[in-house]
């Protein structure tokens, strides 16, 4: 009788983790989410979503009541960067490669999918270009279809090494067509080009914003971009490392203030 006791509980013992789980999972807080009626809330597709600047344009678009898709590849981006929103009925997460065709129902785009820092854009310069070329391609053929607004995130490389500081919009730039950063300067260059060209003579709405060096939570340990390497360095106790004779110039932001 007692080992029959003890053989029924050892039984039920990994049922009722299971109930506590499912239990957990019933109750699982998501940060707070506006209200916004159907005539307000847009259906929007974030690629590039799970990246580290994307990630942040997800909890504010999420934040302030839209329906948010992201598609990513999670070649940079990381699951865990919005895995606090999983299971909510706003947000969707989709494994895609913008390289491929995309076929959604959105009424914006915001195009950020491409991999940001210099030794990740360099890893395979081809891939950077097809993501920059083809992904925008297939981005804005989509934005055409569906008549939606597309906002491509564009670079403070579109400058390239700038003869001018700081840089104004009115700057065409200084770039080498064959250098070691042209696959990301000349990606997002003709990434820009394809944007207005689909806006003059297709009508679609576009919006190109030149993100200039960027920092802050969710950045990559092993990013490759200078705030974090020194960070690294300095929690390491070791010196910090400047490349060539450091009289480089940059302009920095905070990530959360790239999405206000
Ligand atoms: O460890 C390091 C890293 C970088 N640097 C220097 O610090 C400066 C900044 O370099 P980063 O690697 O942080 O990146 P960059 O500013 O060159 O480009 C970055 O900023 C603009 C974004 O739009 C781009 O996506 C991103 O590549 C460069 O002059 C680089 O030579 C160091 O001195 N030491």
């Amino acid at each position: 009788m007692h080992n029959l006791l003890l053989n029924f509980l050892q039984a039920v013992a990994p049922l009722r983790e299971k109930i506590r789980d499912l239990e957990q999972s019933f109750s699982q807080k998501y940060p707070p989410v506006k209200f916004l009626s159907e005539k307000d809330r847009k259906r929007i597709l974030i690629t590039g979503g799970a990246g580290f600047v994307g990630s942040h344009l997800t909890d504010k678009l999420m934040m302030d009541g839209h329906e948010v898709t992201v598609v990513d590849n999670f070649f940079t981006g990381r699951k865990r960067n919005v895995e606090h929103w999983i299971g909510h009925e706003n947000f969707e997460l989709i494994n895609h490669d913008v390289v491929e065709p995309l076929y959604i129902e959105v009424d914006q785009i915001y195009h950020l999918a491409s991999p940001a820092s210099p030794p990740n854009y360099m890893y395979n310069p081809i891939k950077t270009l097809k993501t920059n070329t083809i992904g925008t391609l297939n981005m804005l053929g989509l934005a055409k279809r569906v008549g939606a607004r597309l906002l491509l995130a564009s670079t403070s490389e579109v400058y390239g090494d700038p003869e001018v500081h700081p840089q104004n919009e009115d700057y065409w730039g200084h770039v080498n067509p064959i250098g070691p950063r042209a696959c990301y300067d000349e990606g997002k260059r003709v990434a820009e080009t394809m944007c207005y060209a689909y806006m003059k003579q297709e009508g679609v709405e576009v919006r190109v914003a030149r993100i200039f060096n960027t920092f802050g939570s969710r950045m990559h340990m092993n990013d490759g971009r200078v705030v974090s390497n020194f960070i690294l360095q300095a929690l390491q106790g070791e010196p910090l490392t400047v490349y060539g004779a450091g009289s480089q110039t940059r302009a920095f932001q905070y990530v959360r203030s790239a999405n206000v």
